[in-house]
């Protein structure tokens, strides 16, 4: 059987707070909390959870901007290896949210395209513009466009060359963290396709973190929902927020699709994320959760099958009539 594309295991990040004092760290912020997934090869894992719940920096992680505090990533059965950040660069690129800030404006789009194929590929003149005629070509870009600044594009056109810059790295996994979220609706559908038919040519592997729950659910084959740094569920993308096991995804899911709105909770019950300066003893989502026993004050809940690979982690985990 292949490695998977993406092996985490124990992966974590806590951000130290304030100055170590008599040689001892003071408190942290423990932003992800060990996660162990993989992520096969080819497939398009989902990542949802509402702001603060750690997707920005597990995903800085993946691609070696942030140093993990604990756990190890796994690509195609080789760890990385975080002194040498051109070995993340070949294996797994990001694609930003915004796309025309995320490109340096005062480079011209050919200047942003050879950077990754004359640094991590070494290319020579001849071979980058070979290389990037047809990644553009892949991309359905104007070969015009290369002498042109990031400013000069629509945000839909600028995501293309975001996803262009991505490929020329020749990375197979891709992080997209929000790639549609700041585009107009009917771009967003030619980009979701671009990133289909993109998937599929070139068989890559995609993390796709969203708010929109609705455009996860479409692009994912498994769903991964975070919650407070921690993994509360996994499961196939057309279980988890139409079957879910956990009562956060089910909060979640019935919150959709109204983005923006704060997230419903049952009267008398906290709406807010635990302090991350001083994080519960039990389950994370115990204050929130109507079906919360003495059991859940005791330790978290750890991740677990509860049937057919869908995995929750819960004590009380929701079953049909519940749903
Ligand atoms: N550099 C940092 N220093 C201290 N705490 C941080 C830092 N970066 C993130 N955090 C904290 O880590 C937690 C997770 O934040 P993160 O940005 O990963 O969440 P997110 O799910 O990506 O949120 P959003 O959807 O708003 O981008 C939050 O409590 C945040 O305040």
């Amino acid at each position: 059987m292949n490695a998977p594309a993406l092996r985490l295991t124990d992966l974590s990040k806590t951000f130290p707070l304030g100055r170590k004092m008599f040689g001892k760290s003071g408190p942290g912020v423990r932003a992800v909390h060990p996660v162990t997934l993989d992520v096969p090869q080819g497939e398009t894992l989902g990542i949802v959870g509402e702001s603060g719940c750690g997707k920005s920096t597990l995903a800085r992680m993946l691609v070696g901007l942030l140093d993990p505090t604990t756990g190890t990533i796994e690509i195609e059965g080789e760890a990385l290896d975080n002194a040498d950040p051109a070995l993340f660069g070949k294996r797994i690129q990001y694609v930003f949210q915004d796309p025309i800030s995320s490109l340096n404006p005062r480079k011209t789009i050919r200047q942003i395209m050879e950077a990754p194929l004359k640094l991590l590929h070494g290319m020579n003149r001849a071979e980058r513009a070979k290389r990037i005629s047809e990644i553009f070509d892949t991309v359905s870009l104007r070969e015009e466009f290369l002498d042109r600044y990031p400013h000069e594009f629509s945000g839909g056109q600028a995501q293309r060359i975001g996803i262009a810059r991505a490929l020329a790295a020749q990375a197979r996994i891709l992080i997209l963290d929000e790639p549609v979220s700041a585009l107009d609706v009917s771009v967003q559908a030619q980009v979701l396709n671009l990133l289909a038919d993109l998937k599929a040519q070139l068989g890559l592997t995609y993390l796709f973190i969203s708010h929109d729950l609705a455009v996860v659910e479409a692009v994912s084959d498994r769903i991964a929902v975070l919650y407070f740094g921690s993994v509360v569920e996994l499961g196939r993308a057309e279980d988890v927020f139409r079957a879910p096991r956990h009562p956060y995804t089910r909060l979640l899911a019935n919150s959709a699709p109204v983005v923006g709105r704060a997230l419903t909770a049952p009267e008398g019950r906290e709406t807010e994320l635990p302090d991350p300066l001083d994080p519960p003893k039990g389950c994370a989502f115990r204050a929130r959760c109507p079906f919360a026993t003495e059991i859940c004050g005791t330790a978290p809940p750890p991740l677990e099958d509860k049937g057919s690979g869908h995995l929750a982690a819960c004590y009380h985990p929701l079953d049909a009539a519940q749903i």
